[in-house]
């Protein structure tokens, strides 16, 4: 069966924009969060999205309206029963996605893929809290959605062939490149970037610089279009540390360890920039 219809669950940063370009390019989607103010919240963020891309001439009026009209809000799961595919994005932790997707198993037929845009958790492990761990995968969305080209997908050990290519399909049908890699932690994405920006906390935690130096260093030194606290403040610290603690548990070497200044800010509630501070402080509007 083809992929008409969609459930993005969790209505946050990446959520909201899972929906957004999943309206975007024709996909029917509910929009899943445990309250309507979350739904809400994410709908205004796609709707400032888009009102941008009409104004500065990049998409016309109508489409704006065509993709509001393909999102509705839901707050209650059993909704994924008219779906062809969910993709879940709520927060990184493994007792909520299990739950999530042990709930889901039994609510949605027999022939719907159950996606996770985790960013670290294991595939394998999430699967296995279904019956049907041959129809679970990872769709791994990079922040902004609608500006990062890629969906790094990850098969777990029982993902067919079948659902793989399917996926696939459906990331490109969305503008996106996907790049396929195995069940590690991290994947590729995050074994990768998460140590550097840990590094570039414990860069600032031992005083070698100060926070807009480090920043300053690796854009004007290495190109990179943000420095790794303000990316750090971007991707959300209490994400961070949860990816830095996949890894560290996930692959047993102490070269993954949080640094504890990234422990202390999540402790004080200082998450980035959704919550208005984190290395730097923001608006919160
Ligand atoms: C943690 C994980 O598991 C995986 C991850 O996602 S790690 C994070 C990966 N992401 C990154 O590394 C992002 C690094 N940063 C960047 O690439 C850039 O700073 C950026 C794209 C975010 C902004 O780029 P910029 O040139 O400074 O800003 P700006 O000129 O305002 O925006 C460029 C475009 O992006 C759009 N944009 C910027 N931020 C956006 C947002 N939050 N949502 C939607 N669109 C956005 C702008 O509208 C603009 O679009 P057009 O070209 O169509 O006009
Ligand atoms: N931030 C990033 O750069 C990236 C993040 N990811 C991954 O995407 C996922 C979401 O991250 P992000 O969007 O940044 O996080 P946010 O905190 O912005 O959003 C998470 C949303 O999920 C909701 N939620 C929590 N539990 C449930 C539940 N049981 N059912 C439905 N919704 C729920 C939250 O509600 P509430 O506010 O009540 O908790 C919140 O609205 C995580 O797995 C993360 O690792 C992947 C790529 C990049």
């Amino acid at each position: 069966m083809s992929i008409h219809k969609v459930m993005v669950i969790g209505a946050g940063q990446m959520g909201s924009g899972i929906a957004q370009v999943c309206a975007m390019s024709g996909y029917e989607v509910l929009l899943h969060d445990l309250k309507e103010e979350y739904v809400e919240k994410g709908l205004g963020t796609i709707i400032k999205n888009l009102s941008r891309q009409v104004e500065k001439g990049k998409m016309a009026a109508r489409d704006k309206e065509a993709t509001l009209s393909r999102l509705t809000s839901s707050t209650d799961l059993k909704n994924a029963a008219g779906v062809d595919l969910v993709i879940e994005a709520a927060i990184e932790n493994m007792e909520i996605k299990t739950k999530l997707f042990a709930e889901l198993d039994e609510i949605t037929p027999k022939h719907v893929i159950l996606a996770s845009n985790t960013s670290s958790l294991p595939i394998t492990e999430i699967a296995a809290a279904t019956r049907r761990p041959e129809k679970v995968i990872g769709m791994h969305f990079m922040n902004p959605v609608p500006v990062m080209k890629l969906v790094e997908i990850i098969r777990g050990l029982a993902t067919t062939d079948e659902v793989y290519k399917k996926v696939e399909k459906m990331a490109e049908s969305l503008n996106k490149v996907p790049v396929e890699v195995n069940d590690f932690p991290g994947f590729v994405s995050n074994r990768i970037l998460m140590p550097m920006i840990n590094e570039a906390i414990y860069t600032l935690y031992e005083g070698v610089a100060t926070k807009e130096a480090i920043d300053d260093v690796m854009k004007l030194g290495m190109n990179h279009p943000m420095g790794p606290l303000t990316l750090a403040d971007f991707i959300g610290l209490d994400t961070c540390l949860y990816i830095m603690e996949t890894l560290h548990q996930g692959l047993g070497d102490d070269k993954y360890r949080p640094c504890p200044l990234l422990r202390k800010y999540v402790k004080a509630g200082w998450l980035g920039k959704k919550s208005g501070r984190g290395f730097y402080e923001y608006n919160k509007s």
